[in-house]
């Protein structure tokens, strides 16, 4: 429990209660409720079309939910900044330090407190070299970090992030690993879905099982792994198809 100057717990930077999104008479999701606590890592597992990515860009504001409510600010909510990372990263066709200006002024940072930041961006993600080259002409591996930087450089107290690695060859993936559990620990809430069971048992604290947009399980990752509840989860984790 985290007690803040007024004396209240603010432990959690997100609350999805009761949500569900219905496309074309189809609900796609359905009674989806979770908490996310500061600085935890989540991960969202469940076979393809379960209603993952969905999930994460409604989390993020990206689409509005048909039933229940995604919940920012409370008693027991800490007011944090969110990004969000994507499979594919969407660069402006401009330098890799002006893509991170952008964002930072997107924030409503002054000119002196981005330059820092990007800075300390550029730094921090071995992108240094690359500042002035365009972001576009980066390869794969060179871009995520850069979407993970441009994340990073505006200090969210949450971050989503959308199979960030499945592009990508092991060492850059291996980086991205690394800098999420250094973010965790510094405080940074993270919420991740990803189909690398070997990343998920790396980073995952808790997992959240969707399958057919309702949760089966939202369990510690060391019970999910070894002792899966639902015969869905076994079936997923044996790599079995379940029609
Ligand atoms: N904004 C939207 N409007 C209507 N339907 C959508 C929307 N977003 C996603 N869907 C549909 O919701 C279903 C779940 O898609 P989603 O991409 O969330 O699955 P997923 O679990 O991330 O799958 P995968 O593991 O294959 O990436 C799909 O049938 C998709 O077409």
């Amino acid at each position: 429990m985290v007690a803040e100057a007024d004396g209240v717990s603010r432990d959690l930077v997100l609350r999805v209660e009761s949500l569900g999104f219905e496309a074309a008479g189809t609900a796609l999701l359905k009674e989806i409720s979770f908490e996310v606590m500061v600085g935890r890592r989540l991960v969202i597992l469940g076979p393809n079309g379960a209603g993952k990515s969905l999930l994460l860009r409604i989390c993020h504001g990206l689409v509005a939910p048909s039933q229940g409510r995604v919940i920012r600010e409370g008693a027991d909510l800490r007011p944090v900044r969110q990004a969000m990372v994507f499979q594919r990263p969407v660069m402006l066709r401009r330098s890799v330090r002006a893509n991170l200006d952008h964002a930072l002024a997107l924030q409503g940072l002054a000119r002196s407190e981005r330059e820092s930041r990007c800075q300390a961006a550029l730094d921090r993600f071995g992108l240094s070299a690359l500042a002035d080259r365009g972001a576009r002409l980066l390869s794969g591996g060179e871009q995520q970090r850069l979407a993970l930087a441009r994340a990073w450089a505006i200090q969210p107290g949450l971050l989503i992030l959308d199979e960030p690695t499945s592009a990508l060859d092991p060492a850059s993936t291996r980086l991205i690993e690394e800098s999420l559990l250094q973010f965790s620990a510094e405080g940074m809430a993270i919420v991740m879905t990803t189909h690398d069971l070997g990343q998920a048992r790396r980073l995952a604290e808790e997992v959240l099982f969707l399958d057919r947009g309702r949760i089966l399980e939202v369990t510690p990752a060391p019970d999910f792994f070894t002792k899966p509840a639902s015969r869905e989860a076994r079936a997923y984790l044996s790599g079995e198809l379940l029609w």
